[in-house]
């Protein structure tokens, strides 16, 4: 089997790694990262092997995926840019950075994934945007990378335009329901409930409340509607959500982590 390797051992590279042991022996997965301490860390705990350098972990792997920040990706496509052949398959998923710009360093006639997963994905319920143009992909190199991206969770294959609208919806979103869920559970906690015992509730809800959009496939609106009982308690919740902007602060946290993303094409 092709190997896969990995050049970052962060929350995301070590999320995919996770998802990949559950799919591919140890033997065929890789990985480098410039920080020693974690390398050690992740050895000892998974077994996979590592390599000491960037193109040593290029060199071991077909697949490759890029898993550093974005800041840290011009020093990274320097180490690797002699290594990667048109045999590779490139994956990215750095936000803003397009298949164009990576092509730009490596070469147009390398072939590039461009993803956009989700921290969930350490608990295997990862959602990934993925773009890349088949027609450059054999049928058992698409299939790999469906196996790659859903050994952690769910993908999508997304027209890379839209892969700064799946930042926004997936990427970074994780961040604004921990937020939603902890200002709640303040809440709460302010209602006399003792704090962990909030995040259970407050965390299950969000949960169930997510499966049946999911699984009802209602609109969200008719299931916001069943809650809210004339003259009930929700509704005097929704009014006050209205009065204090709640959807607005959605939207206007949207564009602002839209308008990072394109600026870091
Ligand atoms: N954390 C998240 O929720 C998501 C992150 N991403 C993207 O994934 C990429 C990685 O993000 P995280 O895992 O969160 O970052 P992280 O900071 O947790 O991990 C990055 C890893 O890269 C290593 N590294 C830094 N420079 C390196 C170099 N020159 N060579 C090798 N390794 C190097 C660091 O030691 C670190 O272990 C970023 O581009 C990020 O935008 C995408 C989707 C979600
Ligand atoms: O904040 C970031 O830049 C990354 C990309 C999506 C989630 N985390």
């Amino acid at each position: 089997m092709d190997r896969i390797g990995f050049i970052g051992m962060g929350n995301m590279g070590y999320a995919m790694l996770k998802g990949a042991l559950k799919y591919f022996d140890k033997m065929n997965l890789v990985f480098s990262d410039a920080n020693e301490q974690r390398v050690r860390q992740v050895y000892e705990e998974t077994g996979v092997r590592f390599m000491d350098s960037n193109a040593a972990c290029a060199n071991d792997a077909k697949y490759l995926v890029l898993a550093v920040k974005p800041q840290f990706y011009p020093a990274v496509l320097k180490n690797i840019v002699n290594i990667v052949t048109q045999e590779h398959v490139v994956i990215s998923i750095a936000p803003g950075i397009t298949i164009e710009k990576l092509q730009q360093t490596l070469g147009y006639d390398r072939r590039i994934v461009r993803a956009m997963p989700n921290t969930p994905a350490l608990i295997g319920k990862g959602m990934t945007g993925v773009s890349y143009d088949p027609s450059l992909f054999s049928e058992e190199e698409q299939e790999m990378i469906r196996t790659i991206f859903t050994s952690f969770g769910q993908m999508q294959v997304v027209p890379e335009g839209l892969m700064s609208a799946v930042a926004c919806a997936s990427g970074s979103s994780p961040a604004y329901v921990y937020m939603f869920i902890e200002a709640l559970a303040d809440g709460v906690v302010k209602c006399g409930m003792p704090r962990e015992q909030a995040y259970q509730f407050v965390a299950r809800a969000v949960a169930g409340s997510a499966e049946m959009v999911l699984e009802s496939g209602l609109h969200p609106g008719k299931l916001k509607d069943m809650v809210c009982s004339p003259a009930g308690t929700t509704i005097e919740a929704v009014e006050a959500l209205e009065q204090w902007g709640f959807r607005n602060a959605l939207m206007k946290a949207t564009d602002a982590c839209f308008d990072k993303c394109e600026k870091l094409k």
